[in-house]
């Protein structure tokens, strides 16, 4: 094992919404003691903790953390190297069907990358994972997610994207075929709140990914989530591949947008082959909490009022929510007609593969409509309050035009709203209880 300090920038990464901020703390200490008495008392008491520290840190290296990392995560240790590591990790990436693949899945805590990885899984693909179990939502989630892959042999390496020396090694480790880049800061209107979050992940993660990738020899074909929000402030609908996505409405949407262009540098200079999915309001079991469809479950079943938004004029708001089953077939699909990288060891060999592909449910639904759905199923009458659509970075209506991803690869969705809440509202039940109990 060997300690890296210098491999991840400083930018703070996605902290969870329950960060303490420290900077106010060293600030009202700073100035405070003047006296030469008191200063020499201090620095006692600093030497003092300086000891205490190195006779109580572990000898053990944590490969994948810096000084910024650790602080962020409170001292966690944590660590990977190793001869039983990369035996972990070789065997969750063992290919088991003829022509397989062996996936690198980013995210695979999160939401989609935990059905993704265990499709991948079950058809034959080897997969290994890679998830930095950050707290932007109740983290015990993202541990029920990886508990349920562990079950299935896939092995979840804990380590953020933006760690170079953790990916090269996972490269030397497996020459992945393929990555399936699902890591992100997610949510539109989180972007106001913690916008470096943003930067850090989907921009300095995805270019981190993709220079790993453009050295790794062979290249992987890289597919990667996008997102409906990028075609932001149009209003031509159904939004198609061909538009223009030149008004994004959130810093999340202008950080996907960003990363269709870097793709594209990395395409053109590289010859990765990159597939870059946008996706339309994913929904299902084991959600995202921070998602409107899940926490109006919680809310409706604690009786407590949710707010549905309006736009100008009472204009509906609505969604192409789209069934995280439909979606899986969709990324499954994306990965099986990714054409090869032309590079290798960091040069173009010839021109790669670079696409863009919409995943939605060519069906929008009014979210006022999709209350009245939950409210059937919950058999509990939602408290409603209809606001105007807050100026936060939400779009008025998305609606996917899905003829390209059905012509490439035969996408098409086949679960409706109705039915896909169902399977949501019987899983939420299931994991939380119809009790009130959960807070996440
Ligand atoms: O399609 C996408 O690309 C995006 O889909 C979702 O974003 P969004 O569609 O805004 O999903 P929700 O946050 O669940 O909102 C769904 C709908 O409910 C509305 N809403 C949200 C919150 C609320 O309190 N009330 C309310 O009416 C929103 O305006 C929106 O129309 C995801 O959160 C993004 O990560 C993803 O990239």
């Amino acid at each position: 094992m060997k300690l890296s300090s210098s491999h991840m920038d400083n930018i703070p990464s996605t902290p969870g919404k329950f960060k303490m901020e420290k900077s106010s703390y060293i600030h009202r200490f700073r100035w405070h003691y003047s006296s030469l008495a008191k200063l020499t008392f201090w620095s006692f008491v600093f030497m003092g903790l300086i000891v205490v520290f190195f006779f109580k840190s572990p000898p053990t290296s944590t490969p994948n953390s810096t000084s910024s990392d650790l602080s962020r995560r409170s001292l966690k240790t944590q660590s990977w190297g190793g001869p039983g590591w990369e035996k972990r990790v070789k065997s969750s990436a063992k290919i088991r069907s003829q022509n397989g693949f062996s996936v690198l899945v980013t995210g695979a805590a999160g939401f989609v990358g935990t059905h993704v990885s265990a499709a991948l899984k079950r058809r034959g693909d080897g997969v290994v994972g890679l998830d930095n179990f950050n707290h932007y939502y109740d983290p015990s989630l993202k541990r029920a997610r990886q508990d349920l892959l562990e079950r299935s042999g896939i092995y979840i390496v804990e380590g953020d994207i933006n760690d170079a020396v953790l990916l090269k090694k996972l490269f030397e480790v497996v020459p992945f075929t393929h990555v399936m880049h699902l890591a992100a800061q997610a949510g539109v209107r989180y972007a106001m709140e913690n916008p470096k979050s943003y930067v850090h992940s989907n921009i300095a993660g995805l270019v981190n990914i993709l220079e790993v990738c453009k050295n790794a020899n062979p290249q992987p074909a890289i597919v990667w989530a996008s997102s409906s929000s990028v075609y932001g402030l149009n209003t031509k609908i159904p939004f198609s591949e061909k538009d223009r996505t030149d008004q994004p409405a959130s810093l999340y949407a202008a950080t996907k947008k960003a990363g269709e262009e870097i793709a594209h540098t990395y395409n053109h200079i590289y010859g990765l082959s990159l597939t870059g999915l946008r996706f339309f309001t994913v929904y299902g079991p084991w959600g995202r909490p921070d998602m409107a469809y899940f926490f109006f479950t919680r809310d409706i079943l604690k009786g407590k009022s949710i707010q549905i938004f309006e736009g100008a004029n009472h204009g509906t708001v609505a969604r192409d929510f789209t069934y995280i089953d439909d979606i899986v077939k969709g990324c499954l699909g994306a990965l099986d007609t990714a054409e090869k990288s032309t590079g290798s060891g960091g040069k173009k060999k010839g021109n790669a593969q670079l696409r863009v592909f919409n995943l939605g449910n060519t069906s929008p639904v009014p979210v006022s409509d999709l209350v009245s759905i939950l409210e059937r199923l919950l058999k509990v009458k939602a408290k409603r309050s209809v606001v105007k659509l807050p100026r936060n970075g939400d779009v008025q209506f998305t609606h996917a035009n899905i003829s390209f991803a059905q012509r490439e690869f035969g996408y098409k969705p086949t679960t409706d709203l109705q039915t896909g809440l169902k399977k949501f509202v019987r899983w939420y039940l299931s994991y939380y209880g119809s009790e009130k109990k959960s807070d996440h």
